[in-house]
């Protein structure tokens, strides 16, 4: 097989001349083949606060220009080992979510058909439902550790099923979930209820708070996370706000007392060697974001979840 085709060289094409794909690397139709595809999906209508998620694939490609093609912190080169490409975005509906729902299931089943893994770059986490659904659909019900402040596991708001504080409800009712090998990292901040918890314990997730980091070394915390998340194809959603807003203040719905940059990049290293079926990115809200700090911190996330993603 050819070597794949990796980023533009930014010792001889300047980062800011280069192309607008994430870390500069080929689009889907430069190359023959691909095994992983970064796809933007810009949608936010699903959203309880700040609007502005839709903008979050372009700024964090825009963000992504300065990755450089070797990770020292795990030894790996990403885009040697596999073909990555950037898939470009879907063009999803904003005035109708589910619509917008079944435009990213579809889009998703496409790249699922070819045996392309997909790293999706959102959006508001909405945009997790179609993609569990895809997922699941070819491989089972999936292990997801998710990464976010929030629950994301509550009922409705407004009495809407579809936004971005439920997609995890919907794919536990729609079996999508392993609810013996799910998990939720970095959780914190005010429930609507106590009962809040209970409820998200039924639908199979177990809890690593923000709290537990600092409260226990960080091996310790990966060693529960993959021993939680088991063998099976494991699923990872990455909600921006799962890091404290001065990290991260790019964002809809930020909650103070979150992770740092690099606790997170160092827990997002310790999945590699997981079966890792896909991978989201969502929540990156340039209008509230200062000096690329969010957009550069998906990025690396986007860049620590490739090399897993190799592993
Ligand atoms: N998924 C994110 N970022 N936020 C959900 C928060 C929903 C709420 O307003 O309670
Ligand atoms: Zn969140
Ligand atoms: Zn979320």
């Amino acid at each position: 097989m050819d070597r794949p085709v990796g980023p533009v060289d930014a010792t001889r094409v300047p980062r800011f001349a280069g192309p607008a794909t994430f870390a500069r690397l080929p689009r889907r139709d430069q190359v023959d083949r691909a095994d992983i595809a970064v796809l933007g999906v810009p949608f936010d209508s699903g959203v309880s606060y700040r609007p502005g998620a839709r903008f979050g694939p372009a700024h964090i490609r825009a963000s992504s220009k300065l990755l450089r093609p070797y990770n020292p912190a795990v030894d790996v080169s990403p885009f040697d080992v596999q073909q990555v490409v950037d898939a470009g975005d879907v063009p999803v509906n904003p005035f109708d979510i589910e619509h917008a729902i079944d435009e990213i299931e579809s889009a998703a089943d496409m790249f699922g058909a070819e045996g392309i893994r997909l790293l999706t770059l959102g959006g508001d986490h909405t945009i997790a439902l179609p993609l569990l659904r895809s997922a699941a659909r070819r491989q089972g019900p999936l292990a997801v550790v998710h990464f976010d402040a929030h629950l994301d596991t509550w009922d409705t708001y407004f009495g809407a099923p579809y936004t971005h504080g439920t997609p995890f409800r919907r794919a536990a009712e729609e079996g999508l979930l392993d609810p013996a090998h799910c998990l939720h990292v970095g959780t914190r901040g005010p429930l609507y209820s106590s009962e809040d918890l209970g409820a998200d314990s039924v639908f199979g997730f177990q809890v690593i708070a923000a709290d537990d980091f600092g409260a226990s070394p960080l091996d310790a915390v990966v060693t529960r996370m993959c021993d939680r998340l088991g063998d099976g194809p494991v699923y990872v959603s990455v909600d921006i706000d799962v890091l404290d807003p001065a990290h991260a203040p790019g964002t809809g719905t930020p909650e103070a007392g979150g992770l740092s940059s690099r606790e997170l990049l160092s827990a997002l290293r310790g999945l590699a060697g997981l079966n890792l079926v896909g991978a989201d990115i969502v929540e990156v809200a340039p209008a509230y974001d200062h000096a690329e700090i969010t957009g550069i911190a998906a990025a690396h996330v986007a860049y620590e979840l490739l090399c897993a993603m190799a592993g």
